[in-house]
């Protein structure tokens, strides 16, 4: 078997940013908060997260890969690094099945668990306040495996860090309507604009069709298979990027992987190709589910009623209404990513010119940081008297809100929540 080509250059660590949205969750910030300013209280919290780590969502990118490999094997047409690979992805199709297709891993389970405790640890004095005064803690999912699950382990983490927490808890609630809303009828006009508009098929097919995509997807294959096995692949692009997928998602599965130590698959994937096909993955995202085309808030008018949700709650624990601590919800990257483009999260800020396609180069959308596994956006309120403030923090690191909402001093994360009220309009 030859012994398939490398690009000079290509060696090296992987990036994160080239696993996309299938990128593992990591803290954007651990320690260093701002202090709230003198006399301010935490009296509630409340985010919003996407589910932890999870297997791939269908088995097809392993299935259309072994059926090569298979064949490949049978016409002794592999190279000698393409014979490991068929017995690796075997056993990560295998790890997926028994994880089962699109359910939480157990590196989710732990990201789910470790935030909690890190939502515990950042303050104290409130989860304290909520135990001695019995206020309730409310969690609410979208009703899927992946995201009760999420909303299971966080909130025993909680309960296992504060154990008289525990019967403040409530039983996890489905609110599709507010967490799955791109499948519910608020979401209609949106799948409408996934199935039919033409500009969205005419940008994705243009942004992807480059000769850049074929020799990625050439380099990826000629790893695995010999030249004159590749050359007889129909749909090289379709065939490179399952290999993609696997790679992109492995990082998941790492804790089920041999030993815990991975599953490899960087080894077959160039980060030049990594790259190419993590932009190809970012650009889908970024049209079908993020900022989009400029001229159209298709994809992201729909998350208003899960801001909405952020400031009635934050209003109601204000204006007394409200008998909670803290409001957990659990979701998915197609909530996550339209609310963080509907606030104007750093990242989301900048839709793309219908006539100028999405590119790196010009745009800071990347889907590892605006939507990794596990991704969360989270507003602490703080109060002193009758004056609240609202802190943001995305993926655990503390957000200023969009530009035009004015913090209590310059470069405060601290915001008085009127003026976020006027700030997003909220009459
Ligand atoms: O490419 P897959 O099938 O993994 O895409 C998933 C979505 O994952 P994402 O591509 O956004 O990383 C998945 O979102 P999740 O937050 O639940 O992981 C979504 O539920 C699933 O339907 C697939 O989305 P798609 O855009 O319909 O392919």
């Amino acid at each position: 078997a030859d012994a398939g080509h490398a690009h000079a250059g290509d060696t090296g660590p992987a990036r994160r940013e080239s696993y996309g949205t299938k990128a593992p969750y990591a803290p954007g910030q651990t320690h260093g908060y701002q202090r709230p300013p003198a006399g301010f209280e935490p009296v509630f919290t409340e985010n919003v997260s996407r589910h932890g780590s999870r297997s791939a969502t269908g088995s097809e990118d392993g299935d259309l890969v072994l059926t090569l490999w298979d064949e490949a094997e049978a016409e002794h047409q592999l190279t000698r690094d393409g014979e490991g690979f068929g017995p690796a992805v075997r056993d990560l199709q295998a790890a997926m099945a028994e994880v089962g297709y699109g359910n939480l891993s157990g590196r989710g389970r732990r990201e789910m668990r470790d935030t909690a405790l890190r939502l515990e640890r950042r303050m104290p004095s409130l989860f304290a306040t909520i135990a001695d005064e019995g206020e309730r803690i409310d969690v609410v999912s979208s009703g899927q495996g992946r995201a009760v699950d999420s909303a299971a382990e966080y909130a025993d983490a909680l309960a296992d860090a504060d154990p008289a927490l525990k019967p403040l808890i409530g039983p996890a609630r489905t609110d599709r309507d507010l967490l799955y809303f791109h499948k519910e009828a608020a979401g209609a006009a949106y799948r409408d604009y996934l199935a039919h508009d033409q500009r969205l098929r005419d940008t994705l097919r243009a942004v992807t069709d480059q000769p850049r995509t074929h020799e990625a997807a050439r380099d990826v294959l000629r790893r695995i298979f010999t030249a004159a096995f590749v050359d007889r692949i129909d749909d090289q692009v379709g065939a490179a990027r399952a290999v993609y997928n696997l790679y992109a998602t492995a990082p998941a599965m790492s804790e089920e992987s041999p030993d815990g130590k991975g599953w490899g698959m960087e080894r077959y994937v160039s980060r030049s190709a990594a790259d190419r096909f993590g932009y190809l993955s970012d650009a889908e995202e970024f049209y079908r589910k993020g900022p989009g085309f400029a001229d159209s808030d298709i994809t992201y008018r729909m998350a208003d009623v899960l801001l909405d949700d952020f400031f009635r709650q934050a209003e109601a624990k204000r204006d007394g209404t409200s008998d909670l601590g803290a409001e957990l919800r659990f979701t998915h990257a197609e909530e996550i990513i339209p609310l963080a483009a509907l606030m104007r999260l750093p990242g989301s800020t900048r839709p793309a010119d219908p006539d100028r396609p999405y590119r790196y180069a010009d745009n800071p959308w990347r889907g590892a940081d605006v939507s990794p596994l596990g991704a969360n956006i989270q507003w602490d309120l703080f109060r002193k008297g009758d004056r609240y403030l609202v802190r943001m923090l995305y993926n655990e690191k503390e957000t200023a809100f969009k530009a035009g909402c004015r913090p209590v001093a310059k470069n405060s994360a601290f915001y008085d929540l009127d003026e976020l009220e006027r700030c997003f309009g909220r009459g």
